[in-house]
């Protein structure tokens, strides 16, 4: 059976960009289980995010990791739209859709950009999964088909890219600094200093004898 490469209006359609997100202010709503996974994987990627947490209940490991970071804030009480003030990320981990989707309707009015992490119909983002080498950073998405996928992928990548990448990385950008001239210039130099990077690569189909 022959596989029809998918179209380019099919598939995974979510367009990745990398946040500052010791820049935004980030408000968590849920100090449960998944609040907890959430604040991790943010506070995995920068240590120096800003987030407040506002949970009805707010579990102990949280509590714990909120003490080792002084930009997060705890809020031990039920959401308040005055919560929504000054926010520009809002991650909703509550164990209530209707609450959920009450506050993801708040925020659109405010145009703050949400994630629902039990309902991915009412994202307008979702979380991926992500390997760090240094300053190289890969996001991983499985267009919400399988978080497990995710996991297990970013396993594989983080065992499988060596540390020395990010030494690569230094040394490009060394070089890149030294460079004059104009832009197409500068393309051309880089491309053919960093052109063994790829030469190991399987050849194309067409490039095949
Ligand atoms: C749509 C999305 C929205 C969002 O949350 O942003 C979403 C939704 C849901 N997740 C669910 C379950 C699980 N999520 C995980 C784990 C992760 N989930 C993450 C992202 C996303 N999860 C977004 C899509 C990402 C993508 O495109 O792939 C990761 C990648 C990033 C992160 O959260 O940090 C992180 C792995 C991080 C890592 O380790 O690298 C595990 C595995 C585990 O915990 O071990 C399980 C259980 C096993 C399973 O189901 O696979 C459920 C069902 C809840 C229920 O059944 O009640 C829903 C709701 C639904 O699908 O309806
Ligand atoms: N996207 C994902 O990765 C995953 C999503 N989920 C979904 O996430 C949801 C939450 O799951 P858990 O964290 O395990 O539940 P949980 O019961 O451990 O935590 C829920 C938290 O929400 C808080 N809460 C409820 N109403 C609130 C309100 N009005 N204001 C402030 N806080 C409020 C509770 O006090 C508690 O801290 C579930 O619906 C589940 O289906 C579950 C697993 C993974």
């Amino acid at each position: 059976m022959s596989h029809q490469p998918p179209s380019p209006a099919e598939g995974n359609l979510l367009f990745p960009v990398f946040l500052k997100i010791d820049l935004l202010q980030i408000l968590l709503v849920g100090g449960g289980y998944v609040g907890l996974e959430k604040l991790q994987a943010l506070l995995k990627n920068n240590p120096n995010a800003k987030i407040t947490l506002v949970g009805k209940t707010i579990r102990p490991e949280i509590r714990q990791l909120a003490a080792l970071h002084p930009s997060v804030w705890l809020l031990e009480k039920g959401f308040d739209p005055d919560d929504l003030h000054g926010i520009d990320i809002l991650i909703l981990a509550t164990d209530s859709r209707q609450t959920n989707a009450c506050i993801r309707a708040l925020a659109k009015q405010q145009g703050i950009l949400t994630n629902v992490a039990d309902t991915p119909e009412l994202c307008d983002f979702y979380l991926g999964s992500t390997v760090k080498k240094g300053d190289l950073k890969i996001g991983i998405s499985t267009n919400g088909k399988s978080p497990t996928f995710a996991k297990r992928f970013r396993e594989l990548l983080e065992e499988g890219i060596p540390d020395e990448v990010d030494l690569l990385l230094h040394n490009l950008q060394q070089l890149r600094s030294t460079l004059h001239g104009d832009f197409q210039e500068k393309v051309k130099l880089l491309n053919a200093y960093t052109a063994s990077l790829v030469a190991q690569a399987a050849p194309k189909p067409d490039e095949v004898p």
